[in-house]
């Protein structure tokens, strides 16, 4: 009774002190987090409570606001996103000992977006571990020299119904139109046919199911996107926003259908269909799906990790004489060893923070369970896919391809546009090297360097991908700096591409710099290392192609809607902000 009545005299005394431990507890823990860098002694801008420096990519361009930091803070610095520390690196010989010389410690990729549905969490770019290299020996196997000569007549076919497309857009609108959205279908088209053998009528059909699945799933992703935005803040919130994200869901769901469906049909006729598909159907076995008790955090490691080469089950894996895998390219397939766990998205800096306090001795990992036990003595380096596992990586494909292809085949036809003398240089060698105007073959395109370099210098110019991220999967120490496990490590080339030390007279668009040897390491367009993109081959035969194709039949002019300056965006890759409106000219009727 006495108690009763002490406690009800002092209940609103006893709530504003329990309310203000709380608070004063929570405030703690924010600035203990946001501590991180300070104690690894890692330069970078001053963090605002709970934001972080989140706050000012709201105020500058992100490319713009990294290229800031790394003028004031060195060519390694750090910031924090809400609650997580993301390490920024500016300086190409650090970013190769981090995507090559130890990829052993960053061999996982974050996930690029906060909202997957339908198994994209399992696809090639956002898996890691051995998943991921059995996944990536599969689509490697079909993206060979020999398998690009093999799709070169599917994308001359497609470069040539674009033509078509172009003359068309033309009559409908001669003042120009957005050459953009056109590339969006031009990138369907190659992706689907080339690589995959699915027949598809992106030029004709406005809805179709592969274009609406990549835009949705690019907004979904995109840097402009609220709820994303929120959830790469506070990924604690990401489950409660994910229902937020209906409309990616409902379009991933359906291409999974398709594409299930797709993968059924030709796995009856797997030997005649195209490279891509061989080779994963050539890495498919009847053995129990290891993959499907293998949940994220959970992945089996190799023991004794060896890169098995496919070729003995695929002779188009076998590589012809004129394919020979450079030594570059040899050690990078022998470095794909991801022989840790890996651990929980970066369960924000707790972990990281009572670490680095606690202890300066690096730490290892206890041994990981064997894949060896996993499938129950089939081998360690069996890779075993299932039909869902293909269809993962069909869809995988084309979630990574579809964007970075159109966007930049974009860029390209913008600087041809603006940069008319350079045009005029590129046809030059284009009527110097083909004898025949209305085609083109392989050995021609190898030949055109010219060419070549312009293509470098609009991807330089315009970094699709500014940036390759990497978590840290193991403590290290690199040129005297601390990486801790956990950490994830931002390697900004779309910076480096605008430091006067790697590129002189960077903002000047001048494709001679690529005859010259610019600085080593700072040029990755298609990313660097074992986690490099898998299709850049593929990609710069497209590139190269679709340009000479373009040429010989147009002219490629801006008009009175061309922005000069392109207004960009990051959505979730590098854009053009509204488009890019162009008017192309039938050769002869100028
Ligand atoms: C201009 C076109 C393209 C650009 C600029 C580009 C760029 C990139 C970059 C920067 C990465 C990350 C590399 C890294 O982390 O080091 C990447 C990864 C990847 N790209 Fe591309 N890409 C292009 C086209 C394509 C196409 C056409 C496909 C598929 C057909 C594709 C499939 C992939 C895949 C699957 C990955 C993940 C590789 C892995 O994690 O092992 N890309 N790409």
């Amino acid at each position: 009774m006495v108690l009763a009545t002490i406690v009800s005299s002092y209940s609103v005394p006893l709530v504003l002190v329990a309310l203000c431990w709380l608070v004063n507890s929570f405030i703690r823990y924010v600035k203990s987090q946001h501590r991180v860098f300070a104690l690894l002694d890692i330069p970078g801008p001053q963090p605002s409570f709970l934001f972080g420096n989140a706050l000012e990519f709201g105020k500058m361009f992100p490319l713009d606001l990294y290229t800031a930091w790394s003028k004031k803070y060195g060519s390694i610095f750090g910031y924090y996103e809400g609650l997580q520390p993301s390490v920024v690196v500016t300086c190409p010989e650090l970013a190769h000992e981090i995507l090559v010389k130890k990829f052993k410690n960053f061999s996982s990729r974050p996930n690029h977006a906060p909202f997957l549905w339908e198994r994209e969490e399992r696809s090639l770019q956002n898996s890691n571990g051995l998943l991921w290299k059995h996944q990536r020996q599969a689509v490697t196997g079909g993206m060979s020299g020999r398998c690009i000569r093999e799709m070169f007549p599917v994308v001359q076919s497609i470069t040539d119904d674009l033509l078509d497309e172009i003359e068309r857009a033309m009559l409908a609108s001669p003042q120009g139109f957005r050459v953009d959205e056109l590339m969006e279908r031009f990138s369907v088209k190659v992706i689907t046919e080339a690589t995959l053998g699915y027949q598809s009528n992106a030029f004709s059909d406005e809805e179709n199911v592969i274009l609406r699945y990549m835009q949705a799933a690019h907004d979904s992703a995109s840097a402009e996107n609220l709820a994303t935005g929120l959830a790469r803040l506070f990924p604690s919130l990401t489950n409660v926003l994910k229902p937020l994200d209906q409309k990616h869901k409902y379009w991933a769901r359906i291409l999974s259908k398709v594409a299930t469906n797709f993968v059924h049909l030709t796995q009856a006729n797997s030997h005649a269909c195209c490279p891509v598909m061989r080779s994963l159907f050539a890495h498919s076995s009847p053995y129990p799906d290891i993959f499907a008790t293998m949940s994220k955090g959970e992945q089996v490691v190799d023991e004794k990790p060896q890169f098995s080469s496919a070729e003995s089950s695929d002779d188009t894996h076998r590589k012809g004489k004129e394919e020979q895998v450079s030594p570059q390219e040899d050690m990078n397939e022998m470095m794909i060893h991801p022989e840790v766990k890996r651990p929980e998205v970066f369960q924000a800096s707790e972990s990281l923070h009572s670490k680095i306090t606690k202890t300066e001795s690096s730490h290892r990992r206890e041994p990981v369970k064997s894949a060896t036990s996993a499938i129950s003595g089939q081998g360690s380096n069996s890779p075993v896919f299932n039909e869902q596992d293909i269809v993962d990586q069909v869809m995988g494909l084309l979630a990574a391809g579809l964007g970075p292809l159109a966007v930049a085949m974009t860029f390209v036809i913008y600087c041809l546009a603006v940069h008319e003398d350079e045009q005029e240089r590129v046809c030059r060698e284009i009527n110097d090297i083909i004898l025949n105007t209305d085609t083109v073959s392989l050995e021609e395109l190898k030949r055109m360097k010219g060419l070549e370099r312009f293509i470098f210098e609009s991807m330089r110019m315009f970094p699709v991908a500014p940036g390759v991220s990497r978590e840290c999967v193991e403590d290290c120490v690199i040129s005297g700096h601390k990486f801790i496990r956990g950490m994830v490590v931002r390697v900004m080339s779309g910076v480096m591409y605008r430091q006067e030390e790697n590129f002189v007279e960077f903002q000047k668009f001048n494709p001679d710099r690529f005859k010259q040897d610019y600085k080593k390491h700072a040029w990755m367009p298609f990313g660097h290392g074992p986690r490099k993109c898998v299709a850049d081959r593929l990609a710069t035969m497209v590139f190269k192609l679709c340009t000479v194709r373009i040429l010989q039949r147009f002219q490629v002019c801006r008009t009175t809607s061309t922005q000069i300056p392109l207004q960009l965006a990051l959505r979730p890759f590098l854009v053009p902000r509204d488009g890019v409106n162009i008017k192309f000219v039938l050769k002869g009727k100028e």
